[in-house]
């Protein structure tokens, strides 16, 4: 299988853990976009009946597409699950995401939910985090200067570009900066430096929100759970 095949086999495995009448939260991504079209044919055909949270307005709008009902994150009391993929995952479950540039949403969407599941193709773990870049959504203004706090630290930092050679913009309207850093040691001590540095909006950490974890395996979907 390639790695689309395999991000297909997680995608449709996830929807299993969706029950009628939940509250689901829906990510961002190439492995997500897997799990909302099977999401949307279980609605249509089985009739199942549930309340998606939308990470992205690319995800809304296939969400919407497919006949998905969806609700503001703050019209919401509560999010009982939310599936979302990831960039890397180590072996303690702690994550990097934002590759798509939907972390804010992301993150926002899983500090709500009751629980979070991730599902990716096995190139996504890792012992450490740290080989894919750490993307940081800071406001536009004096993100030149954010970049070169973060250059005099040491860590790394580059724009994220367009293929035209513009900047980024995430949904919010936000730049991305992406810390290009090889390994991450002590994840928790660059999340507390991250989310103090003004201009900073959010970092693509995710840790301590995960416990489960379905990956795309040659043998099929494998389900990880946390000790
Ligand atoms: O910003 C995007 C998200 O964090 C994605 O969930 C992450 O980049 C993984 O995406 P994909 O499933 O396309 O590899």
């Amino acid at each position: 299988m390639n790695q689309d095949e395999l991000k297909a086999l997680v995608g449709k495995k996830a929807v299993d853990w969706i029950k009628p009448d939940m509250i689901v939260g829906l990510g961002t991504g190439s492995t997500v976009k897997f799990m909302v079209d099977e999401l949307g044919r279980r609605v249509n055909e089985e009739g199942l009946n549930v309340i998606g949270v939308t990470t992205s307005i690319r995800t809304k709008k296939q969400a919407e597409s497919l006949g998905i009902t969806i609700k503001d994150v703050d019209d919401v009391d509560h999010i009982d699950l939310t599936i979302d993929g990831a960039d890397e995952i180590s072996d303690d479950f702690q994550g990097i995401k934002g590759g798509g540039a939907a972390l804010l949403f992301e993150k926002i969407v899983a500090t709500k939910s009751k629980k979070n599941i991730w599902i990716v193709d096995e190139s996504k773990l890792s012992k450490n985090i740290g080989s894919f870049p750490l993307p940081v959504e800071v406001i536009p203004y004096g993100s030149g200067t954010v970049l070169e706090n973060f250059k005099q630290k040491g860590l790394n930092p580059k724009f994220r570009i367009n293929e035209d050679g513009s900047l980024l913009k995430t949904d919010s309207g936000n730049y991305i900066i992406d810390l290009h850093l090889q390994e991450i040691k002590q994840p928790h001590e660059l999340a507390e430096y991250l989310i103090h540095q003004v201009g900073v909006v959010e970092h693509g950490l995710f840790l301590d929100l995960v416990n489960t974890v379905i990956v795309g395996t040659q043998n099929g979907p494998q389900v990880l759970e946390a000790r």
